[in-house]
């Protein structure tokens, strides 16, 4: 499938088509604050599977089909696992030691391989249960007291503030509500999100750099990173008292293993910061937007939450005011189909993470040359009526019965999530710990409603994208309790 073509010979070159371009913008005018829209508007328009655009001085080609997808991130798995260099990002993450944003090579797959063997491994995530039911058991309690109330609770901000707890407990073995004070912080993190996804002029259009300068945004990014970096040595300076990994938080294994003599590879202090950002960045937001869309779907299709509560409250029981873990044991198939329906329609980083081509390659039959940026619209092909042919847009778990196993995991392609290949998420399991337990709590332990008499069906789902797609406004809702044990 792959051949090399000659770097001077570009007679013999069929790029894939491109949008007319600007001078400096090139494509930039025309991405819109909803590009993975707009990608599945001009892929239809051009009727290609790949399309080349320039962002600002960048080419980069999105991929927009299953089949193209499983070209780049399967056929060309390790050419397409470079990554592009983008100064914000170098400077927030320690100049890419972290493994999200590093270049392909070595230290991505030493630092790729201590993290899915040390903190992301089944097993981990098994012995991290404590902290993340003891975090649901607070939001079931916490919500318990507002349904006495009948307030409408916002759903958005709560979500959030859980996985953001269960993340700082595994990695730093305790809640940071509160940093240097006055300091929240979640608000530092938010920030810090902000900035990660945010346009950086000076990435795509070098000659405007100096516009980052005098927007004040580079002295932001400096400040931020270096909030950042203080919490983070705190953190180090505190961690390396626990000797049993599997109950450790993240920072005391990795600061284990940096002593550790028979261990090969040690990442050195940054990368340990670099690699503890890295699962903040990557299982914070992520986490709390897709319990966020799921919770909206329900909401949304009163007959889906209802079969979901029936599986529930008949598989569990009533006899418990909270569910744990262990009580998930019993196949919940339908929550499964739930989860699995919501991330097709909603996957939280909607384009993946940007990749870069290391070498050149021909795609789909078209030449794509080595330092292409490359965006896969997981949210378009997850829509695509060629692999989704019964109302690809309906909200329809349903779908997934009758044979069709198609899973998230990496190995189909028509539902890629969490990207896929060697680059692809080691966070699955993490993640979808916290989901599935969060929303068994939520969806069995209450009904909900809207405020003031609004109709499921009525619920705005506008998006909003930054660094992952959320909702445009927060979820409101009023939770009826329904489990009261005495
Ligand atoms: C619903 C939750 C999540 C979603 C949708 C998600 C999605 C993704 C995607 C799309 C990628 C890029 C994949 C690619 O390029 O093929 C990625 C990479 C990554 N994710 Fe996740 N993720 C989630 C949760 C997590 C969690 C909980 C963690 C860790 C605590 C995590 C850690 C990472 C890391 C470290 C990478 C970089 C992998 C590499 O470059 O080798 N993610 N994730």
């Amino acid at each position: 499938m792959s051949s090399s073509i000659s770097g001077n010979d570009d007679r013999r070159r069929r790029p894939p088509p491109s949008p007319p371009k600007l001078p400096l913008l090139g494509n930039l005018h025309q991405i819109g604050n909803y590009p993975h829209r707009t990608f599945v508007r001009l892929a239809e328009r051009y009727g290609s599977p790949l399309l080349l655009f320039h962002f600002g001085s960048r080419p980069v080609v999105v991929v927009t089909t299953s089949e193209a997808a499983r070209e780049v991130l399967k056929t060309h798995d390790v050419v397409s696992a470079g990554k592009p260099e983008f100064g914000t990002l170098k400077k927030l993450l320690y100049d890419g030691k972290d493994v999200a944003t590093c270049p392909y090579g070595e230290y991505w797959r030493q630092t790729r391989r201590l993290c899915v063997m040390h903190l992301l491994s089944n097993r981990k995530v098994l012995s991290c249960r404590a902290a993340r039911e003891e975090e649901v058991g607070l939001l079931i309690n916490r919500i318990r007291k507002d349904a006495e109330k009948r307030e409408p609770v916002n759903l958005s901000e709560l979500l959030s503030c859980l996985a953001n707890d269960v993340i700082c407990r595994t990695a730093f073995g305790r809640k940071y509500s509160h940093h240097g004070g006055a300091t929240n912080f979640r608000d530092q993190l938010a920030e810090f999100m902000e900035l990660l996804g945010a346009f950086s002029v000076g990435d795509f259009i070098p000659s405007l750099s100096w516009v980052n300068r005098l927007t004040g945004f580079d002295a932001r990014v400096d400040r931020v990173a270096s909030q950042f970096d203080e919490l983070l040595e705190g953190a180090v300076e505190e961690g390396g008292g626990d000797d049993d990994d599997s109950q450790a938080p993240f920072i005391d294994v990795l600061l284990r293993l940096q002593k550790d003599s028979s261990e090969a590879f040690r990442l050195d202090r940054e990368g340990i910061k670099a690699v503890i950002l890295d699962l903040f960045v990557g299982g914070t937001d992520t986490t709390s937007t897709l319990l966020e869309w799921t919770m909206s779907e329900l909401i949304k299709h009163p007959r889906v939450m209802k079969k979901l509560q029936e599986e529930l409250r008949t598989k569990i029981g009533r006899e418990i005011e909270t569910v744990h873990e262990a009580d998930l044991a019993e196949e919940l198939e339908y929550l499964n189909l739930v989860i699995r329906e919501t991330i097709r329609l909603h996957p939280p980083i909607p384009l993946l993470a940007p990749r870069e081509m290391t070498q050149d390659a021909t795609i789909m039959g078209y030449d794509v040359p080595s330092g292409t940026m490359i965006m896969t619209n997981a949210w378009g092909i997850g829509r695509d009526a060629k692999d989704w042919p019964e109302s690809p847009e309906a909200f329809w778990p349903e779908r997934f019965l009758d044979g069709n196993n198609v899973d998230f995991r990496g190995q189909d392609y028509q539902l890629i999530p969490f990207g896929a290949g060697r680059r692809g998420c080691p966070g699955i399991s993490f993640a979808l710990a916290v989901v599935e337990l969060a929303l068994a709590n939520l969806v069995r332990n209450f009904d909900w409603e809207l405020p003031d008499g609004v109709r499921g069906e009525d619920l705005d789902m506008t998006e909003c994208v930054g660094l992952t797609m959320h909702r445009q406004l927060p979820l409101l809702a009023i939770p009826n309790r329904y489990i009261t044990v005495d």
